[in-house]
């Protein structure tokens, strides 16, 4: 065999050989489609979250890969009930008490940033272009439009927050809750707060002195169709919020029901 002869045949030999390897690579991914899921999930949060140091990030976010933690301590929370019920005051006593454990779920909205609000803290401010692209990608757990603008519970946040074996607090009404239960059936918990009565709900929405007396009305009558609708879809716990110190420490014990792996 002359050298221009076996300089053909090692070339053939070369390409055949490249050719099964991206054939394998191929097959590979197919196998695998998590890979992608994986990869754009991360690419989603650097954007969004935009670190300084983008190998300690990484290092961070895939760290969840090495440790053996089982997801079903990490279910996220839901929490519904009609506004003013003590939502906001409960939760808020949650995170102060249990700043590892629990974290509240940033929501994404295209509405504008009012004074003092932070990006990544009170929402993710993005544009309706964005928010769009994401609703095609299907990427959130659920989401609505209020007066024009979208809010939405994004999927990759709240994965995030269960690869850190944390739980991932959502606070919703409970037509959100009924979507978040259709998009991962089971693999939530749901707690419903209510007020001993209307009247101590009125007074409570009156005494907070954030409402006018119309959005008061509005809300009452919005509380009645919510309870109505809690009970219909059947997946809530139940929380009376009477004595405010009473219902936190049974708050604490139904979560310790939920989450037994988690130091409560
Ligand atoms: N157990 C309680 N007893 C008396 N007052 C309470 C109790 N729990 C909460 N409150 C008060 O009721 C008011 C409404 O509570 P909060 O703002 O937490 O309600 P919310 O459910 O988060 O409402 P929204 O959905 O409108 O944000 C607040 O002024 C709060 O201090």
């Amino acid at each position: 065999m002359d050298q221009q002869q076996f300089d053909s045949e090692l070339q053939t030999y070369f390409l055949h050989i490249k050719h099964e390897i991206k054939q394998e690579h191929i097959e590979y991914l197919k196998k695998h489609p998590e890979l992608n899921q994986i990869l754009n999930d991360f690419t989603s949060q650097i954007i969004l979250e935009k670190p300084d140091n983008v190998y300690q990030y990484a290092k961070e976010y895939f760290s969840f890969f090495n440790q053996e933690k089982d997801l079903k301590t990490c279910k996220p929370l839901v929490v519904s009930g009609a506004s003013g019920v003590g939502k906001g005051t409960l939760l808020q006593m949650l995170f102060k008490q249990y700043p590892q454990q629990f974290v509240f779920s940033v929501s994404y909205t295209t509405r504008a940033p009012r004074p003092g609000e932070v990006h990544g803290q009170h929402y993710y401010f993005v544009s309706k272009e964005e928010f769009q692209k994401e609703i095609e990608k299907k990427a959130f757990l659920e989401y609505c439009e209020v007066h024009g603008n979208y809010y939405g519970t994004h999927l990759a946040q709240v994965q995030k927050v269960m690869k850190q074996g944390q739980v991932c607090v959502i606070e919703i009404d409970v037509q959100g809750a009924e979507k978040i239960n259709k998009s991962m059936p089971n693999q939530c918990n749901y707690i419903f707060i209510n007020a001993p009565s209307n009247e101590e709900l009125r007074k409570r929405l009156t005494g907070r002195g954030t409402e006018t007396e119309e959005v008061i009305e509005k809300r009452m009558k919005n509380a009645e169709k919510e309870i109505e609708k809690s009970h219909q879809l059947g997946f809530y716990n139940e929380l009376l919020n009477d004595d405010l110190q009473k219902t936190f420490k049974k708050l604490i014990d139904l979560l310790k029901t939920f989450y037994v792996d988690l130091k409560l």
